[in-house]
């Protein structure tokens, strides 16, 4: 978050910024903020601030993006074209190295200036580009088989879009994008609110059970 807010200011050319405005842009309160970058060292000077590009280039080399990661996509559908676009990866150093889909209706289509290839190209890939990150746009039933062919060729960090478990050995992270988890969550937000506002009907079974 601060990195993407960082990221933000420089874009908009601010080169200092106090740790009040640093706060705002990442959405926390500014005691978290000297909390959170304490762990970092101190970066900031008394009166001036935070010089943005240096405190950014630290962040990043702590959470290790100031290197390039190559990333592989599986799944090319509406989920995979969208990521494939997406041209905020690149900015935060990730590099779409290939999308591959096993629909042979969708080879060698190009999205993003990337040709779709066959999933049977994965190893290949994997070991032509040192590929570690692998992201999974497939349906959820192909989800673990997509999971246990990128294991097996030494891919160790997934991003899971499907909603699917993934089961994966002892060394290999997992993260999962679950968008309608998301929206349930706030879907129960909003149930509780309008309870709260005093409409009974907008949560059946909650009156009841206060009966
Ligand atoms: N579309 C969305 O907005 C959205 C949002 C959140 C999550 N998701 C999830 O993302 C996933 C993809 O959604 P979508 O809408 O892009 O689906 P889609 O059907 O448009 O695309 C899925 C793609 O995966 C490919 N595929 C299927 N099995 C494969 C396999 N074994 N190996 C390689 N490729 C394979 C298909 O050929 C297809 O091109 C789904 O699990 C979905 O639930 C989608």
């Amino acid at each position: 978050m601060y990195l993407r807010a960082l990221t933000a200011l420089a874009e908009s050319g601010i080169r200092t910024c106090s740790s009040e405005d640093l706060a705002v842009a990442a959405g926390v309160n500014s005691a978290k903020l000297r909390k959170d970058l304490s762990y970092l060292g101190s970066y900031g000077t008394r009166g001036v601030g935070y010089d943005v590009d240096y405190l950014r280039y630290q962040i990043a080399r702590e959470i290790g993006v100031t290197q390039d990661w190559p990333v592989v996509i599986v799944g090319i559908g509406n989920l995979g074209h969208a990521l494939a676009n997406y041209s905020g990866f690149r900015s935060r150093g990730f590099r779409v190295v290939a999308l591959l889909d096993a629909d042979p209706h969708v080879h060698d289509e190009l999205v993003a200036g990337v040709a779709v290839r066959p999933f049977d190209d994965l190893e290949a890939i994997v070991a032509e580009h040192g590929v570690a990150i692998g992201v999974i746009a497939t349906p959820a039933v192909a989800a673990q088989n997509v999971a246990d062919r990128m294991v097996a060729t030494g891919i160790t960090s997934i991003l899971n879009f499907a909603p699917a478990v993934l089961a994966v050995p002892d060394g290999v992270d997992v993260r999962k994008v679950d968008l309608s988890i998301e929206l349930q969550i706030l879907a129960y937000h909003e149930q509780r609110k309008a309870h709260d506002a005093g409409d009974p009907a907008a949560v059946p079974g909650v009156e009841e059970a206060a009966l």
